[in-house]
């Protein structure tokens, strides 16, 4: 039998093309196994997925480096090898306002082309484009490749899921380290002193636009002692952390602006927080979508060095109470709102500012002291205030500045402190807010004597009494 089979050539044949796939088969594993052990020996490689700020921070500095690359050689001095290396493959972002976090840093990559009508609303910016691209550093390789999940959206912004790998010799793996270094403080480097205004994104937040100019203090003109009142606060609160902690007291601290339109609530929370170098979580808590788990989840994870912002508290809850004419659709209740700032789980630095400008529509249960420790009123001008913003526009003129106090008095009544309670509220009701005299000294921003002489314009300009 044996001799039969040895002496079938087919069978031999047969036997032979098994060992010869098998031999092979066994070559390809092997070589496999040793692809992938000089690839973890000599290689190393870097995954940096989307929702991660360093996905931004180094697609924006590498677009950087390849600019900075192609200025400094011209075509005509190029190398061959950088030549070759030279990726045409771009994707083209254009970035508004209200950008994702990446276009928010890619708007202001330096080759993007700002639209000269609108340069703050938009502009165009070449990142590498999803597949792979080479390019060189420091006198190293690297292999960049971007990829992207079209299955997985992120289901808030649509944008496909997606990652970058970086892969270079794992000599130059300190060379890597340098360029993510360098990519985290270039992003970091144009977020100085500016304010990150974030805003929240399901149960995220996000940067919501550029970070914005830090606003001067010293630009919001409150009355006398106002801001000197609510700034030796928030001092103290955020010197006092390891005093809060020994006593077991939740480290947060509510203030509660209220007062008309205009009068300066918003920019001086924005000031202060700039003063601060903090940023501003802006939460909207009649925004789509928003439940109290989120809400009580948006709080509990405000980014560091933040304050969270709750603007016109006392619409939320009387435009709850209409919600199916008016299509609002949060379903965020009353006492989620307080069990949210109540932050059972949260032992971390919380600061939370709400306005409004009708303090007696708000729930008594949303004003005592744990949610708002302290209560300011920001208030149409006092002749102060008038003063101080005269020679804000117009520094120097003082001798103007008084005249205009004395001009403007008689259109909108003077407070005086012995007058009965009505009295004193209707003429305050009629003083002009801080942002018509903006307005006016704005118009005539060339010609103090004009802001003076045209003073009688301001009358009616008054807001207070508007709602
Ligand atoms: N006290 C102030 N000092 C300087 N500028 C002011 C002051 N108040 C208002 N402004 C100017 O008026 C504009 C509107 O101000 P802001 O939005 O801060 O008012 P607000 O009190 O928050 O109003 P609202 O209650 O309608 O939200 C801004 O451009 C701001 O520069």
């Amino acid at each position: 039998m044996e001799a039969f089979l040895a002496s079938n050539p087919y069978f031999s044949a047969g036997f032979g093309l098994i060992g010869v796939g098998a031999g092979l088969s066994l070559l390809r594993t092997g070589g496999i196994h040793a692809i992938s052990l000089v690839q973890r020996r000599l290689l190393v490689t870097v995954e940096i997925a989307s929702r991660d700020p360093a996905y931004a921070w180094f697609l924006k500095w590498s677009a950087d480096l390849q600019l900075k690359q192609q200025q400094t050689n011209t075509n005509s001095n190029k190398s061959l090898v950088e030549k070759l290396l030279q990726s045409n493959q771009l994707s083209l972002e254009t970035s508004f306002r209200r950008a994702s976090p990446s276009n928010a840093f890619n708007s202001t990559l330096s080759s993007n082309t700002n639209l000269k009508s609108n340069s703050s609303a938009a502009s165009f910016a070449l990142v590498a484009a999803p597949g792979r691209h080479v390019f060189r550093h420091a006198n190293a390789f690297f292999l960049l490749e971007r990829a992207r999940d079209k299955g997985m959206l992120n289901l808030q912004t649509g944008a496909p899921f997606e990652t970058i790998t970086i892969t270079t010799l794992a000599r130059d793996r300190h060379i890597l380290l340098s360029m993510l270094e360098d990519a985290k403080s270039a992003a970091l480097k144009e977020e100085e002193g500016k304010t990150i205004i974030y805003t929240s994104y399901g149960p995220e937040w996000r940067p919501f636009g550029n970070p914005r100019r830090r606003r001067d203090l010293r630009s919001v003109v409150l009355d006398d002692g106002v801001a000197e009142k609510l700034t030796t606060d928030l001092h103290a609160f955020l010197r006092n952390g390891a005093w809060y902690h020994d006593r077991g007291i939740p480290y947060r601290r509510g203030y509660l602006l209220h007062g008309p339109p205009g009068s300066g609530k918003t920019s001086f929370i924005q000031a202060v927080a700039g003063d601060l170098g903090y940023s501003i979580c802006l939460l909207n808590l009649s925004e789509r979508g928003m439940t109290d788990d989120r809400l009580a989840h948006l709080l509990a994870n405000a980014p560091p060095q933040s304050m969270i912002l709750l603007e016109d508290v006392d619409a939320a809850f009387a435009r709850n109470r209409d919600a199916k004419q008016e299509g609002f659709q949060s379903m965020v209740t009353f006492s989620g709102l307080l069990n949210a700032l109540d932050g059972v789980a949260a032992s971390e630095e919380r600061l939370v500012f709400m306005t409004t400008n009708h303090i007696d529509r708000l729930d008594p249960a949303l004003i005592r002291p744990g949610r708002a420790d302290v209560i300011v009123k920001i208030d149409n001008v006092t002749d102060s205030q008038a003063r101080r913003m005269f020679l804000r526009f117009y520094p120097g003129y003082e001798a103007l500045a008084n005249q205009f106090v004395i001009k403007i008095r008689p259109f909108f009544g003077e407070k005086s402190s012995d007058g009965d309670s009505d009295e004193l509220l209707s003429m305050e009701n009629k003083r002009c807010s801080p942002a018509a005299l903006q307005g006016h000294f704005t118009l005539h921003r060339d010609s103090p004597e004009d802001a003076l002489l045209y003073a009688e314009d301001l009358v009616g300009k008054e807001t207070s009494n508007k709602h």
